[in-house]
């Protein structure tokens, strides 16, 4: 058994019970129960508050984990980080009040900044030559300015829309998080094996989220040109139509390609395209 530490409620939660699924766990993600055991592959899975996930991964009492970059290297854990999963992404970033002037971190030598993440903060400020105080706060941190707290402020930003609402403007960014698979230092045979299988069911369906399945028919003068556009997995498969001339195309194409490529197609005469979701894709 794979025991995976998982977030029970909040911001990871939702998609890292949506990948594991996607992986082929069958497991109740409803109602109160904190341990689920799962079907489909042999796993347990803990809910738990995000920022213990890694001492128990560290310890040992959980083999694998999800857990935000941020959260982790706060704790400073010893555990591998085994995959990035690229959900959740957000950064973490030092932010003042808008109408405070800035020209570069010096500035903040001898300001008061307040923070859920005071390590990796002096981590930073040590590494630039900056001598702040930092004020360690759990939540809520935004407002510290706006209330005579602090001067400044380090927390995590993803639209920015809580800055904007809070009169603070950001001016450095000092870490680029996202959810991350971690894993116990010393897993035994049995469970690393576990770990490999899951990592390559998490690849797969990484891979199925980025690709289209494209489907087309093509003039058969144009095939040429419309095989260099779609090269697929291996090469597009190419199917005869009845009518003469024509022939059906069939291949994989990258999510960020994916408009170009379809203008490309229109422009050589392709016709009733069918593009379609792919579920897994196994290389
Ligand atoms: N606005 C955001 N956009 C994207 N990701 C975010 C955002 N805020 C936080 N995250 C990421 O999601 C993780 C979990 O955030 P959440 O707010 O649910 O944590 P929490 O309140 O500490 O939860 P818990 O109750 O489990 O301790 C964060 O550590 C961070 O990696
Ligand atoms: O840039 P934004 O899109 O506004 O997101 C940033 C906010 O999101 C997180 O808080 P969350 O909403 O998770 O609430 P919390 O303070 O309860 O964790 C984070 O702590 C910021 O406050
Ligand atoms: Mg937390």
């Amino acid at each position: 058994m794979l025991n995976i530490a998982i977030q029970k409620s909040g911001r990871m939660s939702q998609d890292s019970i949506d990948l594991l699924k996607r992986c082929g766990l069958r497991f109740s993600s409803s109602g109160r129960g904190l341990i689920a055991q799962s079907s489909g592959f042999p796993a347990n899975i803990y809910y738990l508050r995000d920022d213990d996930i890694p001492d128990y991964v560290e310890d040992g009492i959980a083999d694998v984990g999800i857990v935000g970059l941020n959260v982790l290297l706060e704790g400073q854990n010893e555990v591998t980080i085994s995959k990035k999963l690229g959900f959740s992404r957000c950064r973490l970033s030092i932010a003042i009040p808008r109408e405070m002037d800035y020209q570069n971190i010096q500035d903040l030598d001898g300001k008061e900044i307040a923070t859920s993440y005071p390590v990796i903060l002096k981590n930073y400020l040590d590494e630039q030559n900056v001598s702040a105080r930092i004020h360690t706060i759990s939540g809520s941190v935004e407002i510290a300015p706006g209330i005579g707290l602090t001067d400044g402020i380090c927390d995590i930003v993803s639209t920015g829309s809580t800055l904007l609402s809070n009169g603070l403007k950001e001016v450095e960014n000092i870490l680029n998080s996202e959810a991350v698979m971690i894993s116990h230092n010393n897993l035994d045979a049995t469970k690393q094996d576990l770990l490999d299988k899951l990592i390559f069911r998490i690849k797969s369906v990484q891979k199925a989220i980025k690709s289209k399945y494209i489907l087309l028919n093509a003039p058969n003068d144009k095939l040429d040109k419309i095989i260099d556009l779609l090269p697929g997995m291996k090469s597009p498969s190419i199917l005869p139509l009845a009518e003469d001339g024509w022939s059906s195309v069939h291949s994989v194409v990258h999510e960020e390609d994916f408009w170009e490529v379809i203008d490309q197609l229109k422009e050589y005469g392709a016709e009733s395209l069918l593009v379609v979701p792919i579920e897994k894709m196994i290389l």
